[in-house]
């Protein structure tokens, strides 16, 4: 049975939760179960009913719930497992039995206990038993990869004549080689006469890395049509294949594999976020596809040639996995194209290439010492090289407060206004409150303060403090900021300079802008 169709089982509820301490509560299941709907995955497996009266509940829910996937338990290869999924899938639009046994000597020999011909018949009769409860009947060859192939062949032929639908072959402690995977899939179906009578199914475990790898060869090379796998690569151990890798290598590179699958893959990125917020496993943000950087450019040449044209440096859109657009990350690896770019983005027109040119000094500067710049700090920047431009009608002169735990800080400043000085005071909150209250108390600008930060410039103590401020009034915004060892002189400062920029009509910040 070979088509174009590759199937996408998802195996988050049930391999995932196998992962140490992501265990998950019926409704938290559920939740993730109508976003795998939304993603248009066409399996899901919804736990192992047999395996508690919670699973069981887990499984029930999602099958009355899920209408556009098939949903399916697992179960071992005995009665009592089987007739548990079954009952559990009853309400189910499109049920499916997942059985399994182990055929490898190890597993048989040393877990199972049984001889491999006891083996052959447990999967015969728990097939023909769960065909008669359904007709899409899985059955999965534990440890299959590390089987002997004649056998495992055996094994295949038998549960398919007593009607699986689907065979899988999981690589169940990620031993497998893509290469040597692919191969031995494609060997083991020409051992089956009757393998033309079922899907092929791969099933693949990352404990040397390769999970997605193994899986696109077990399809490549093999033939499968059918990719277990879980979102953000979640199960036991080092888990699982991952469903947006797999997905995305196979949509991206359709010119190799010439596969169709039905995943609406705008919901990936939503789906990754869901499962990571509820099991609590964060994704690194190196991670193909649904990491924070998987779109993400930061260094000069690689945001150049993004901004010319964006395949230079994409194989695929941000876009169409979920995320609302990829990233140009401004820092000390950045180019003078970026940084136009995103001044561009903020509505900042400088009037030369000169003034671009001493504003991106200053940007790099800046950048040697913060790791990631924001807008922010880029409108600040800007604002600061049309300095000369501003008409500096406050100036900072002196400044004295006093705070004492239990008492109201107290401040008084003194500050030239077109060069003449004046000296007021106020209390407040605290002692920077107090200080911009007090400059406040004379200038009665009425503007609206819209941020305050503080920056230590170095790490340490004894660095100086970066205030920024930004204010706005009667629909202008403007940035200032103002440094010094003091953190409440450097707010000060930072008050009067926006003030400054406020009264000049050379600011050039639009308010939409930021
Ligand atoms: C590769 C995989 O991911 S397989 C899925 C793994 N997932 C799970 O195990 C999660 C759910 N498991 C459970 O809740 C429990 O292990 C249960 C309910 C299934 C079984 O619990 P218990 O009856 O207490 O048995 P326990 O877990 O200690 O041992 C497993 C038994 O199942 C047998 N067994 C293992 N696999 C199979 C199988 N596929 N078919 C039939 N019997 C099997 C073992 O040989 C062992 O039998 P024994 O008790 O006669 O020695
Ligand atoms: C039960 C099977 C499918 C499995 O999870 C494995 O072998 O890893």
């Amino acid at each position: 049975m070979s088509s174009d169709k590759l199937i996408i089982f998802d195996t988050t509820l049930r391999d995932g939760e196998q992962s140490p301490g992501a265990s998950m509560t019926r409704d938290e299941k559920l939740r993730i179960a109508r976003q795998l709907e939304r993603l248009k995955v066409d399996v899901i497996e919804a736990g192992f009913a047999a395996s508690s009266n919670g699973d069981f509940e887990c499984v029930q829910a999602i099958a009355r719930a899920i209408k556009d996937s098939t949903i399916c338990s697992l179960s071992r290869a005995n009665d009592r497992d089987i007739a548990r999924a079954a009952e559990a899938l009853k309400g189910a639009q499109r049920g499916r039995i997942h059985t399994f046994i182990a055929t490898s000597p190890l597993h048989m020999e040393k877990k199972l206990r049984m001889t491999p011909e006891q083996v052959l018949e447990q999967s015969r009769l728990s097939v023909r038993f769960a065909r008669n409860l359904m007709d899409d009947i899985e059955f999965s060859a534990e440890d299959g990869y590390r089987s002997d192939i004649d056998f495992l062949a055996r094994v295949c032929e038998v549960v398919i004549d007593e009607g699986a639908t689907t065979i899988n072959i999981p690589d169940t402690v990620g031993y497998a080689i893509p290469e040597l995977y692919g191969e031995f899939i494609r060997t083991l179906r020409e051992k089956v006469p009757n393998s033309d009578k079922a899907i092929w199914s791969v099933h693949c475990h990352n404990d040397l890395g390769m999970a997605v790898a193994n899986s696109l060869a077990g399809v490549k090379i093999g033939g499968a049509r059918q990719i277990e796998c879980t979102i953000n690569g979640l199960g036991e151990r080092a888990g699982n294949c991952s469903l947006e890798e797999a997905v995305m290598a196979i949509k991206t590179r359709r010119d190799y594999f010439g596969l169709q699958v039905a995943i609406d893959t705008q919901h990936i990125v939503a789906a990754s976020r869901m499962v990571s917020q509820i099991t609590g496993f964060t994704v690194q943000p190196n991670k193909a596809v649904v990491g924070a950087n998987a779109f993400a450019h930061a260094s000069g040449i690689h945001q150049d040639g993004v901004l010319k044209a964006r395949d230079t440096y994409e194989i695929m859109r941000a876009e169409d996995v979920g995320w609302s657009a990829n990233k140009i990350v401004l820092g000390k690896l950045s180019g003078r194209n970026a940084f136009k770019q995103r001044l561009q983005e903020l509505g900042v027109e400088l009037d030369s290439e000169m003034e671009v040119n001493a504003a991106f000094a200053r940007f790099k500067e800046l950048a040697d010492r913060k790791s990631e710049i924001f807008d922010e700090d880029i409108l600040a920047l800007v604002n600061d090289e049309s300095i000369s431009s501003v008409k500096e009608q406050y100036g900072f002169v002196s400044l004295a407060q006093h705070s004492e735990t239990g008492e109201r800080p107290h401040a008084t400043i003194v500050f030239t206004v077109d060069g003449k000085e004046v000296r007021s005071q106020a209390e407040g909150n605290g002692p920077v409150d107090a200080s911009l209250r007090a400059i406040e108390a004379h200038v009665n600008s009425g503007a609206e303060m819209v941020l305050y930060s503080v920056n230590a410039i170095s790490g340490s103590t004894e660095s100086q403090g970066e205030v920024a401020v930004r204010l706005q009034s009667a629909g202008r915004v403007v940035n200032g900021v103002g440094a010094d060892p003091d953190i409440i002189v450097a707010s000060a400062k930072a008050y009067l300079s926006a003030l400054n920029r406020l009264q000049s009509h050379t600011d050039r910040v639009p308010a939409q802008g930021v």
